[in-house]
């Protein structure tokens, strides 16, 4: 049996990943994803849970020790050493598990979802990358709604992420992801070209 494909899937706050994956999804593509595990694995982890407490202080976890996002992010998207800090703990672990779940996938080919690959330099390790764009300003907007957050809180995330034009620069294939209704068609025509692998 041959391995699936390894192809990621990145786009900045807001751009319409998720949105996009779930589309995907609808045509059977197995997928990975790897901000939700990240979140998933802090929250069951011993051995995360040990070394981010250790980190950041016990209050990371609540009095029922779920995850206390709003304390983690006030702290690591106001300071980018601790956000690098974060990020390596997590990191290695996500990789662990994606590996471990890549080897009982038996697609042609598997979708990676982080909105960090290209920020982690992990671009080699993926046969080709998807990125998902749309305008600043529409993505404020999206996440204010999604999350009813300040704009502030969204701009902070963008600017500890790449710039979406040096991005734009990196990737395989664009999915500008402004009108929903026209996302079907040009995900189709991608599946269509990676399985064919005419990227
Ligand atoms: C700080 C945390 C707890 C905040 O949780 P919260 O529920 O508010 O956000 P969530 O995880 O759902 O992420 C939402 C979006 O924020 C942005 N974001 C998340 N983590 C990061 C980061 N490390 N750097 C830049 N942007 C980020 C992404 O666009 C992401 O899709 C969480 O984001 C986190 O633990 N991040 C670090 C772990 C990590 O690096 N995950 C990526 C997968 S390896
Ligand atoms: N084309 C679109 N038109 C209108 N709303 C959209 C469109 N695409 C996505 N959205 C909405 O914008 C919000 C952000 O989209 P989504 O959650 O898919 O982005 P994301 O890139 O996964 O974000 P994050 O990086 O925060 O995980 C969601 O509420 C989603 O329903």
């Amino acid at each position: 049996m041959k391995k699936p494909l390894v192809v990621g899937i990145t786009g900045g706050i807001g751009s319409g990943k998720t949105t996009v994956v779930e589309i995907f999804k609808k045509l059977n593509v197995p997928v990975y994803i790897a901000d939700k595990k990240a979140k998933s694995l802090m929250q069951n982890d011993s051995n995360l849970i040990k070394r981010i407490k250790k980190s950041f202080g016990d209050q990371s976890y609540d009095i029922n020790g779920n995850l206390n996002s709003t304390y983690l992010s006030n702290i690591v998207f106001n300071d980018s050493k601790k956000l690098a800090s974060l990020n390596s703990i997590v990191h290695p672990a996500v990789r662990k598990d994606f590996q471990s779940w890549l080897s009982q996938q038996r697609a042609k080919y598997i979708l990676y979802e982080s909105a960090l690959i290209f920020e982690h330099e992990q671009q080699d390790k993926f046969d080709c990358i998807i990125l998902v764009t749309a305008p600043r300003e529409v993505r404020i907007k999206r996440v204010q709604k999604r999350d009813n957050c300040s704009a502030n809180d969204v701009i902070k995330r963008i600017d500890n992420q790449m710039d979406e034009k040096i991005k734009i620069k990196k990737a395989d294939i664009i999915i500008e992801n402004i009108k929903y209704k026209e996302l079907s068609q040009k995900i189709s025509s991608i599946n269509y070209k990676i399985l064919t692998k005419l990227y």
